[in-house]
């Protein structure tokens, strides 16, 4: 039975055949209230339900980071799916210090749950885009019902990976841009471990990319990544890990790099029409 619809519309905009809508929604998994961006194509309008991919974008973004900047719109309109876009991290969970720095607190949930105090009471972005944002738009919006896509930028492009490879079953398809691909090995992670984690370093096992896939978890599907060869990061987002942990656990992985290119949506938005196509191939 469909529960009480908790989105309330704050924008709606008509675009590319379907419509985008700017939602709020109380979460439960965050205590706080959420922004989530949604493009509906043309056919979800006309009520028949369609396959969504959910879209997770990385440091410093927000919720209208991805549709904005991606052009990832035109091209699921053209293939008729819907984009489901979380925010980066619950917004006034008022810890101290969250808003001290780019890479931990706002906008840097990294799609993990925190299991020490202060941040654990509201920091719950992997229960947040795993299950409950996932559940609760296909019961208020004409998305079907467990026949999902996952992709993402950067640290979005770890959460993709990490959400695939955590639930195969539940993710049919999955793509990154230039993810963090063994956050667990780098500064940024390492912050995450000192402040979400509290020390501990085991709880990557569910959300590092590379440690899921040397544990042995992988999905049917192939992974698309994309990596530009001028990004700013690129010796934090190591490729090559990934290359390696994929190719050891017999994990399909098309990997590409593109020479001249850099971190930023200029790049995302000249692949992004090949990424479509990949969660088109395997949605509908
Ligand atoms: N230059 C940024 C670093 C963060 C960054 O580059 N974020 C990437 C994702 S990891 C991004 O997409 N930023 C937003 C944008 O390009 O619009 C800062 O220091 O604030």
């Amino acid at each position: 039975m469909m529960g009480r619809n908790p989105f309330t519309l704050i924008e709606r905009h008509p675009c590319c055949g379907g419509e985008v809508h700017f939602l709020s929604h109380q979460s439960q998994e965050l205590g706080l209230p959420a922004r989530v961006s949604i493009f509906l194509p043309a056919k979800a309008l006309a009520g028949d339900r369609v396959p969504a991919i959910h879209v997770l974008a990385g440091l410093t973004c927000t919720q209208e980071t991805f549709l904005i900047k991606s052009n990832a719109i035109r091209h699921a309109a053209d293939h008729g799916l819907a984009l489901v876009a979380p925010d980066t991290s619950p917004r006034g969970a008022d810890v101290a210090g969250e808003d001290d720095a780019y890479d931990l607190g706002t906008g840097a949930g990294y799609y993990v749950d925190a299991t020490t105090d202060p941040w654990a009471a509201h920091y719950r972005m992997g229960s947040y885009v795993r299950r409950e944002l996932p559940a609760l738009v296909e019961e208020h919006f004409p998305i079907m019902a467990g026949r999902r896509g996952i992709m993402g930028h950067s640290m979005g492009g770890m959460g993709a990976l990490a959400v695939a490879l955590g639930d195969a079953g539940a993710w049919q398809t999955v793509s990154a841009f230039a993810p963090i691909s063994s956050p667990s090995q780098v500064d940024w992670g390492h912050k995450v471990t000192d402040a979400y984690f509290g020390g501990h370093e085991a709880e990557w096992a569910q959300y590092d990319p590379c440690l899921l896939l040397e544990a042995g978890m992988t999905h049917p599907g192939t992974l698309l990544v994309d990596q530009g060869l001028d990004d700013e990061f690129l010796s934090r987002l190591q490729p090559e890990r990934l290359e390696q942990a994929a190719k050891a656990a017999g994990q399909s992985l098309t990997l590409r790099r593109h020479e001249g290119y850099d971190h930023s949506y200029w790049f995302v938005q000249s692949f992004i029409q090949d990424h479509l196509k990949h969660h088109a191939e395997g949605l509908l």
